[in-house]
């Protein structure tokens, strides 16, 4: 039988400064990719199986499917598509993804989509069990009828999991990763999932792969994650939660390496950004190379026994890894904190009994140059803001304003992001929002969920 793998869209707009390593694991949630196989009809009208991507997600007994895309050779003749969805629900019993590929593949498998010629259609196919192709069979939006989302029931909005009793948890990067810890900071005996990419992260929560994403958005010395910003416009999950994580970063290298041996250090661009003046006043002055996460940095450096190679990331990662620690506490500000926030397929009730935060999104068609009047509806209401951030409007990213004697500027257009100290069930917030509405162009609700009060201290 053969196989095909189909690489699930991925990001042709990733602004992010990709790493120089692509570091090899097994173990993490590489892609979402779906096997495609013919199915081994003995007979002579083949049938194929085609491959699925983007299942939205919705309750598991109930499935529709955002796109589907299928390449075919024989036979030429096809006029219908029969979509079959498998009885097992997406989430497994087991509780838990696999950690090999196919234990990814068989999760994600929730589909098959068989197609038939039309010769055998007109024996077999019900009108039910038919659905037009679309441009020439290429691809097609279709929700079957026997398989409409289900309506929502008070146990889905429930934060709780909705299978056994340990929530998964998708996080970027390997054990030891910082992302991997604020994961059990926010879901204290959750399953960490580990996922090679933010992307694959929201994407694991979308198919119930995961039950929940716990992200990073921003860090105290290294600024905003704007990768996550942007995914975070392009997915339909919720915040649901925040989590605030102190970031102590150690310099990691084989046992018996000194620093004098060392010519290169690697770790996430967000941790060598957070460690550049440390790392100088250390007489490291070399070779500053990025990787997906710190963790992995840690397992590159032991995997490749790499004696002129350090490391920066946690003592964990330096226990997991049989590493060393050179140096411990090497991030420029010992009050070093990341903020992630905790992502789901539903949001949550909003309360106004304990503090709550709400992130918006939103567009002006008149850009920057009215800000503060969209702003003014939050002042005017004593509702503070806690974070302001602008990412380029990628539908619209240019508006010319022109003036015939003196030509033409070009204005670039931006989405602000803002996050307001307010629950959406405050009436302030609703009414400062109806009237952000007025003003703006597109404006979302990302999410409105409790603030991370809990006590924190650098050491920690
Ligand atoms: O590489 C890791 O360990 C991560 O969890 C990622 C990350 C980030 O993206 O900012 C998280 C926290 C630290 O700020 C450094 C890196």
């Amino acid at each position: 039988m053969s196989e095909q793998h189909l690489n699930d869209g991925g990001d042709e707009n990733c602004d992010e400064q990709r790493p120089k390593h692509k570091l090899s694991d097994q173990k993490r949630v590489t892609d979402l990719q779906l096997a495609t196989s013919p199915n081994n009809n003995t007979n002579n009208n083949t049938n194929y199986h085609l491959s699925i991507m983007h299942c939205v997600s919705s309750p598991p007994s109930s499935i529709s499917f955002n796109r589907i895309t299928h390449s075919l050779r024989p036979p030429k003749q096809i006029t219908t598509i029969q979509c079959v969805a498998t009885t097992n629900p997406p989430l497994t019993s087991s509780g838990g993804i696999g950690k090999s590929r196919a234990d990814w593949q068989s999760s994600c498998a929730i589909l098959a989509s068989k197609v038939e010629s039309q010769q055998q259609n007109t024996d077999k196919s019900t009108d039910a069990d038919q659905i037009t192709v679309v441009n020439g069979h290429t691809s097609l939006d279709l929700v079957p009828i026997n398989k409409l989302p289900k309506p929502l029931t008070i146990s889905d909005l429930s934060p709780s999991p909705s299978h056994g009793s340990t929530l998964r948890v998708a996080y970027q990067g390997v054990p030891g990763a910082y992302s991997e810890a604020a994961a059990g900071k926010a879901y204290p005996n959750c399953d960490a999932i580990p996922c090679d990419q933010f992307e694959v992260a929201f994407q694991a929560v979308e198919l119930w792969i995961a039950d929940r994403a716990v992200l990073p958005v921003e860090n105290s010395l290294g600024g905003s994650i704007h990768r996550n910003y942007d995914l975070l416009l392009r997915h339909r999950l919720h915040i649901v939660g925040e989590v605030q994580l102190p970031v102590h970063h150690c310099l990691l290298a084989l046992p018996g390496v000194r620093k004098e041996y060392l010519n290169r250090v690697i770790s996430h661009p967000q941790a060598l950004a957070q460690c550049e003046l440390t790392l100088t006043k250390l007489g490291l002055n070399i070779t500053r190379e990025a990787v997906d996460d710190t963790a992995g940095a840690a397992e590159f450096v032991a995997a490749n026994n790499l004696r002129d190679t350090a490391a920066i990331a946690s003592a964990r990662a330096a226990e997991l890894y049989g590493l060393e620690i050179l140096a411990d506490g090497i991030q420029d500000d010992s009050s070093n904190v990341t903020r992630f926030v905790m992502l789901a397929r539903e949001p949550i009730i909003p309360r106004v009994d304990i503090p709550f935060k709400t992130s918006i999104v939103f567009a002006h068609e008149q850009g920057t140059s009215v800000l503060f009047k969209v702003l003014s509806a939050f002042a005017f209401r004593n509702i503070s803001l806690t974070k302001i951030e602008s990412r380029p409007h990628r539908n619209r990213p240019i508006r010319l304003v022109g003036d015939e004697n003196v030509g033409t500027a070009k204005h670039f257009e931006y989405l602000f992001y803002v996050d307001f100290d307010a629950s959406m069930a405050d009436v302030r917030a609703q009414n400062a929002l109806a009237e952000v509405q007025e003003f703006t162009s597109f404006l979302r609700v990302l999410g409105s969920y409790p603030m991370d009060m809990t006590p924190w201290s650098p050491s920690q």
